[in-house]
């Protein structure tokens, strides 16, 4: 939510109620008021103040209406049996890029499909304060960006930009705008030690020096050399190679990155830079070929693709409970080695005729999952750069290892500090032990049993307890899922559509 007037709050509670299928007297009736009072709040001609939002959130379930400085719960009921079917959304990693990158355009942008998740929100919260206008749709199925001429990065909200790590692909647009400005450290999920050096030594090629000083970058921009710029990147990292691209779209001539990462959402990144005129080679490759443009001011249109991690979230969900799930809109090339390895331990699904995402690049596919009796994957479970097993659906493959009959071995190189947080599996039943920080062993199957818990404070091992606790028997509570709604756009109530029992609540 970015502007609270009446009439923006009105819309959020109508598009809330819908939904979750409620008419306006359900709704009245759960808050005893008449139904009009319903009608008039929806419509922006009755005012609520922050305890009416507070009673609404809770009755409509709705983690979007949930004021400022109220924490969300989730208590789950279980074991659950999960059926029919449930589309993904689109990624979050590619809409803090996009919404990043959009500050390239002095244009109007409109990003559809964007998911409602509060990495967005932490996003929107700053270009808003530096002045960019941002404006939803009524259905809010569209995004529409439009910076001004000069931005105001004195006004930033730091306390947003903190929350978040995507504020570090500020850093490319930026070069290009002012000579010298400050950026606050990236914060996000707490994973250990997470490098910002190849940023910075990218970022070079185009005049960029920073001094890391008292939780600020201090950044100056030197007029670059001329020519080719070729950039070797020294890991092949998804935020650095946005960085690189968005460096590269404003500067004519051209820029050549190897070891680019090829993952979704730098493809993403890519169309979106094609439709405001930058040509780009070697898209989906470890080797981009860029030529700039020296000004860009497109009105342009474009629509994020499905997201692979949220994916592999359902379909762990339907493995966990041995349900029959279809999870519709599957972006298939950045799932195969998943799903190889899934099918190696024994998991039975099938796959749909492609079709293409709204980008009408993107390949998607049904995936329906079958109950299956799992075993232990032969050999090591490992992540790698796209096209290898996606590192933020590594977490994942401890539930479902925690199925499998056998011992599964996971090797997380890529963290410091993820795979400790899966010890919390052992307190719903789990039999997981660290070997060393990065090497997790999980012996199966488990019973898995209910429990009260906290989110740790990293996204996808918070999920994973969720995911595991739908199997649970009895009531889960888990405390403070900002974490998850970092990442995950109303999950509670859409596993509760497949059938799951998890209802959420404020305090
Ligand atoms: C907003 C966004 O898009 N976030 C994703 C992005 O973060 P992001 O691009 O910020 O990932 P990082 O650059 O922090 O890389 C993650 C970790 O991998 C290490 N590393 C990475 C590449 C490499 O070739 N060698 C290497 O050692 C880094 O040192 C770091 O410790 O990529 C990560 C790795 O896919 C994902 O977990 C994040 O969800
Ligand atoms: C680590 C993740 O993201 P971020 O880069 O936003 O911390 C993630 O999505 O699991």
């Amino acid at each position: 939510m970015t502007q609270n007037t009446p009439a923006s709050v009105g819309r959020l509670i109508r598009d809330a109620r819908l939904q979750r299928g409620l008419s306006p007297e359900q709704v009245a009736s759960a808050l005893e008021v008449e139904p009009t009072v319903v009608r008039d709040i929806e419509h922006g001609t009755q005012e609520l103040d922050v305890g009416g939002i507070a009673r609404i959130a809770d009755v409509l379930q709705d983690p979007v209406l949930a004021p400022v400085g109220r924490t969300m719960h989730l208590r789950v009921k279980g074991p659950t049996k999960l059926s029919g079917s449930i589309d993904v959304r689109s990624s979050k990693n590619a809409a803090v890029a996009l919404l990043c990158a959009s500050l390239l355009n002095k244009g109007r942008t409109v990003l559809e499909g964007i998911a409602r998740i509060e990495e967005v929100n932490r996003i929107l919260e700053v270009l808003e304060s530096i002045g960019v206008r941002v404006t939803w749709s009524d259905d809010r199925s569209e995004l529409e960006l439009v910076r001004p001429e000069v931005l105001d990065l004195g006004g930033m909200d730091v306390d947003a930009a903190r929350r978040t790590r995507s504020v570090i692909m500020f850093l490319g647009p930026l070069l290009h705008m002012l000579p010298d400005f400050q950026l606050p450290y990236a914060g996000g999920c707490n994973l250990g030690a997470r490098t910002v050096t190849p940023h910075l030594q990218a970022l070079q090629y185009f005049g960029l020096d920073v001094k890391a000083t008292d939780g600020w970058y201090h950044a100056h921009v030197r007029e670059p050399a001329e020519g080719v710029r070729h950039i070797t990147l020294t890991e092949r990292g998804d935020t650095v190679t946005e960085n690189v691209l968005m460096a590269a779209a404003l500067y004519p001539g051209e820029t050549v990155i190897r070891n680019a990462s090829p993952n979704y959402m730098v493809q993403d990144v890519c169309f979106f830079l094609e439709s405001l005129g930058v040509a780009i080679e070697g898209i989906g490759s470890t080797t981009l070929r860029i030529r700039g443009v020296e000004r860009i001011e497109a009105d342009v249109r474009v629509a994020p693709s499905e997201d692979p991690i949220e994916a592999m979230s359902l379909i762990t969900a339907a493995v966990v409970t041995k349900s029959m799930v279809t999870v519709r809109r599957a972006p298939i090339e950045f799932l195969e080695i998943e799903l190889a390895i899934l099918a190696d331990m024994g998991l039975r699904f099938d796959l749909s005729e492609e079709y293409p995402a709204a980008n009408g690049r993107t390949r998607l596919v049904d995936i329906t999952v079958y109950p299956s009796d799992l075993v232990a994957a032969q050999d090591k479970i490992h992540p790698m750069p796209f096209p290898g097993l996606n590192i933020d659906n590594l977490p994942f493959f401890a539930v479902i290892a925690a199925e499998a009959q056998g011992r599964t071995l996971i090797h997380d190189w890529v963290y410091e500090n993820r795979a400790i947080h899966l010890l919390d599996l052992n307190k719903l039943g789990a039999q997981t032990q660290l070997l060393d920080p990065h090497r997790l062993v999980v012996d199966g199957p488990t019973r898995w049993r209910s429990q009260e818990l906290v989110c740790p404070p990293a996204l996808r091992p918070a999920v994973c307890l969720l995911l595991a606790s739908l199997a649970a028997r009895g009531v889960t509570v888990l405390r403070d899922v900002y974490v998850i709604n970092r990442g995950y756009e109303d999950l509670a109530n859409r596993l509760t559509k497949l059938g799951a029992d998890v209802q959420v609540f404020f305090d």
